[in-house]
């Protein structure tokens, strides 16, 4: 009952519209009913000699044409009537398709925008957790599901609903037994419906999944298609495909077997009960208890009547399936979102930051980061050290308030982080992510993605700074170079490069390069904080690196170890200290000669 509410809900503003095509199959079913009724009037009292019967809308329909005489003589009158009414009944079909269509696009287009802004607001935390091939799926299929469920479906059973009453009410006012002998199968018929798509529910779900599993071979396939050929893997690929292929063929075969089955079954059902009626009908009409119209008129209702009934079986038993999918979304939409403003503090950020104490777990009982404090001031340069999974990053989520620390006191500028303005703050720290991702527009387009409004001089300036100006306007279409879905066209290290020149544009006071120098050369690596260093309103510079090289120029250097601060420093105190960051030193160092040892002997 929920899920229908909640369907009520999402339909907020096409309800109207629904309702005009709910209406609109209600007329064109009672228009549809009364072919018949005319047919029979016509064989029974216009052609034929029974008395014309207190037919209500017939009778009055029979004098308004002219009376039983002059239509026995202008036959034709009653084969544009039926024409008229045909094409009305048509135009009343035209709306409802139309009118429930309109609806339930807008209903969809409606849950797929409150769904994606519902994405868009969700903390971080929830995305990190969520299966982006489910979300997607619920975007996409789930909102499908329930197009199809108001756009078809549930027209499919007013449609029955409407002809089971209209007719059943003509039928039973014609002739009661013979409304007996017409229904007998059809409760069977439909209750045959239902029990066999609830039956074969499961097997639908199989054919589903299986179908699902293939799109992810496929998927995945296209994704890592470089490590597929790297590592000469194409012929187990394709194995693994034929082997998902094979069992969705098996599956496919399956349901046809299993629904031809069923129709021939339900078409016999139905030929039986047809068979009856003309039976039992041209007996009692050869009897003189029913006219011959009437059998004429049961005949065709019977007809009309069997297929909304075999469709509503199979309509109820699969609108389980819309309200799954009702459910699946509604799970997103119940997600609190982010509280973006808080105390709605905007204070001015110059980048002094101070950590004290601060501890954080994501779990409960197992803390990440342990008794943290430090100090930066505006404009210095801060490394952070540390082996995996030490909590560099955690440390950086921390400042940009994407998770809230549990202890302690982060300070920028004076003012106690929480109070700030998350929205605030996030705009003034830059994070340049070791796998940047960059969307599939131009370069230009990415590089000005946070600051849409930045000119050509503001672009070419900060790549300038990330040291990939020169390797642009090598490229064929320069800054108009279309990057591909995931940047394809792009080395590793390029990526990087534009994905620190788009956060250099925004101008934040804090900038932190989470581990974002680790595809480019140490020559280019070292170009980069020469020209960062040399820029004019330089901000607060966080950069985490496994390159000693990288981290030995800074201000501060920061060595984290399963989450606490073990040394603490510039270069050469921490040269002194028998500790972490010396020992990394001494085996870079060691590399690096050993590589020039070998690179020289080589030569
Ligand atoms: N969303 C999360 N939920 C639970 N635990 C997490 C989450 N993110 C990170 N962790 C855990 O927190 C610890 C610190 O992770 P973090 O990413 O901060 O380490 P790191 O030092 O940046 O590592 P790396 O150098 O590999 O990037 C790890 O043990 C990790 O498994």
């Amino acid at each position: 009952m929920r899920n229908i509410k909640l369907i009520w809900k999402y339909m907020k503003g096409n309800r109207l519209i629904y309702m005009g095509a709910i209406i609109s199959i209600g007329i064109a079913t009672l228009l549809n009913v009364l072919n018949p009724l005319i047919i029979k009037t016509t064989i029974d009292s216009i052609i034929g000699n029974t008395p014309l019967e207190d037919a209500g809308a017939i009778t009055s329909l029979v004098n308004r044409l002219g009376g039983v005489k002059i239509l026995q003589n202008n036959l034709w009158i009653i084969a544009g009537s039926l024409v008229i009414l045909t094409i009305i009944t048509g135009i009343f079909l035209y709306l409802k398709g139309k009118l429930a269509s309109v609806a339930a696009e807008s209903t969809a287009k409606q849950i797929r925008e409150t769904l994606y802004d519902h994405l868009q607001h969700l903390p971080y935390e929830y995305h990190v957790k969520a299966e982006t091939g489910d979300l997607i799926q619920r975007c996409t299929s789930d909102v499908e599901t329930i197009r199809r469920f108001l756009g078809v479906q549930f027209v499919e059973i007013g449609n029955a609903l409407f002809m089971l009453s209209f007719i059943s009410y003509i039928m039973l006012s014609l002739n009661v037994k013979m409304t007996l002998v017409s229904m007998i199968a059809v409760p069977l018929i439909f209750i045959f419906a239902v029990v066999f798509f609830i039956k074969i529910k499961a097997a639908f779900q199989l054919y589903d999944e299986s179908e699902a599993s293939m799109s992810t071979v496929l998927q995945e396939n296209l994704t890592g298609v470089r490590v597929v050929r790297a590592f000469a893997r194409q012929s187990y690929e394709i194995d693994k495909f034929e082997e998902k292929n094979a069992i969705h063929r098996g599956l496919t075969n399956r349901m046809i077997r299993l629904l031809a089955w069923y129709w021939s079954l339900s078409d016999f059902l139905c030929m039986l009960q047809i068979a009856l009626v003309l039976v039992v009908g041209a007996y009692w009409t050869s009897k003189g208890i029913i006219t011959l119209g009437t059998l004429v008129v049961f005949t065709t209702y019977e007809g009309m009547l069997l297929w909304p009934i075999r469709q509503m079986g199979r309509i109820i038993a699969d609108m389980g399936k819309a309200l799954v999918a009702v459910e699946r979304i509604q799970n997103i939409l119940d997600q609190p979102r982010e509280i973006m403003i808080e105390s709605g503090k905007e204070p001015i950020i110059k980048g002094n930051i101070k950590f004290e104490n601060v501890s954080f777990e994501y779990e409960k009982g197992k803390p990440v980061l342990k008794n943290i404090s430090f100090e930066v001031k505006e404009g210095q340069t801060i490394a952070i050290l540390g082996p995996t999974g030490s909590g560099k990053s955690t440390l950086v989520y921390l400042m940009a308030r994407l998770y809230d620390y549990q202890k302690g006191s982060i300070k920028v500028d004076g003012h106690e982080l929480k109070t700030i303005d998350k929205k605030w703050i996030r705009k003034k720290i830059g994070i340049v992510l070791q796998e940047p991702f960059l969307f599939a527009k131009s370069i230009k387009e990415n590089i000005r993605l946070a600051k849409t409004c930045s000119s050509d001089e503001e672009v070419f300036q900060v790549a300038n700074i990330a040291s990939i100006h020169n390797t642009i306007l090598d490229f064929d279409q320069g800054y108009d170079t279309m990057v591909g879905e995931r940047g394809v066209s792009l080395s590793g290290g390029q990526k990087q490069r534009v994905a620190i020149a788009r956060t250099l544009i925004t101008e934040s006071p804090i900038v932190v390069f989470d581990d974002s120098l680790s595809a480019v050369d140490t020559e280019t690596d070292n170009e980069i904080r020469m020209a960062l260093k040399e820029r004019k309103n330089k901000a607060t510079t966080f950069i985490i690196s496994h390159r000693i090289t990288t981290l030995s120029e800074a201000d501060c250097i920061i060595v984290l170890e399963k989450g606490r601060i073990t040394e603490m420093g510039n270069h050469t105190e921490l040269m002194k200290k028998q500790g972490l960051y010396r020992r990394v030193w001494e085996i870079q160092n060691s590399l690096e000669g050993g590589a020039e040892t070998i690179a020289a002997k080589s030569v």
